[in-house]
């Protein structure tokens, strides 16, 4: 029996750290960095899965050689350690690209990514969804993603174009990693991949937030690097609603400005005092209950 396309592949979500490149002084590249770095993801912002030679990896500007030194010791430092290791291989030339993806099977990481070709660009969806599946050819076992970030590569064709229709050309295909800013090519894209179990990973870190309202699975960043522990809190708040709950449990305690005013007093420790007549105080015991929520939450509770 031949499994249905993407019935075993660990579906991407969550935090994705785009990995820097470490270098040496001299501008080499610094694989005895990559074991500390892993540790560091993973106990210091609780982030455990990562995208590297990417554009904050500097892929582009590194050596196909350089590119699979990295990978390579991204999964070997990250076996056991990390849920995911996504390399991307996009480059000019397709060549590169193939090997690239070849050596990522090779090396048993857990997916590739690719951008566009920027210096001869694609003419349309369809020339852009050939490039893709070529790559994916070289690995044909490993979730695919395209990698969508027009900024850089200077083509802006609708990423839910390139998405349609393209699991009857790839089937290991599993996704898009969205860098941009159009918020209704995004949600095409996510309405799309529902049917598809794929993920849409996005990546302008300062505007997760409102992604994660078009229903993305999860982020592909820079700053995951060292603000992964925040932003991780954000995205649980999301999830379970908590953040929500407590406004509505806020409301549902009766607001207004004295149960407002006392809130504040309980929480900062600054002694705002009453209010003014014709408000009544609050009951110190009902501020300290709504503050006890607020504890709870920023706890994670
Ligand atoms: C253009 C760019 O570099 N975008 C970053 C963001 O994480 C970006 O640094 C952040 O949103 C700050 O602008 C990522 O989308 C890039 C990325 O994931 C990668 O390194 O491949």
């Amino acid at each position: 029996l031949t499994p249905a396309p993407g019935c075993c592949v660990k579906k991407l979500t969550g935090l994705v750290a785009a990995t820097f490149t470490p270098l040496t002084a001299e501008g080499e590249i610094n694989l005895s960095v990559i074991g500390p770095y892993i540790d560091y993801l993973i106990e210091k912002q609780n982030v455990k899965s990562v995208f590297i030679n990417g554009t904050t990896g500097e892929g582009c500007s590194l050596t196909v050689d350089e590119r699979k030194q990295l990978a390579a010791a991204w999964c070997q430092h990250g076996k056991g350690k990390l849920e995911q290791v996504i390399v991307h291989v996009g480059c000019m030339s397709i060549k590169d690209s193939q090997e690239l993806a070849r050596h990522a099977a090779s090396i048993g990481a857990d997916g590739i990514a690719v951008i566009s070709p920027s210096f001869f660009k694609p003419i349309n969806a369809d020339a852009l969804r050939l490039f893709i599946k070529e790559v994916s050819a070289f690995a044909p076992d490993l979730p695919m993603y395209y990698y969508h970030i027009p900024s850089m590569t200077g083509v802006a064709l609708d990423a839910a174009d390139v998405l349609n229709g393209i699991e009857q050309m790839i089937p290991s295909f599993q996704g898009v990693k969205y860098t941009g800013t159009d918020l209704r090519d995004l949600g095409q894209c996510v309405c799309y991949s529902q049917s598809h179990n794929w993920s849409v990973m996005f990546g302008v870190d300062e505007q997760l937030l409102g992604a994660l309202v078009l229903g993305v699975h999860g982020a592909v960043g820079s700053t995951y690097n060292y603000l992964g522990r925040i932003v991780n809190q954000m995205l649980a708040a999301f999830d379970n609603g908590s953040l929500y709950f407590y406004y509505y449990y806020l409301c549902s305690a009766g607001f207004d400005v004295s149960v407002n005013k006392q809130v504040m007093s309980e929480v900062s420790g600054l002694a705002m005092g009453p209010p003014r007549l014709p408000l009544l105080p609050c009951p110190v015991s009902k501020a300290q209950a709504i503050a006890q929520k607020i504890k709870d939450f920023s706890q994670g509770h």
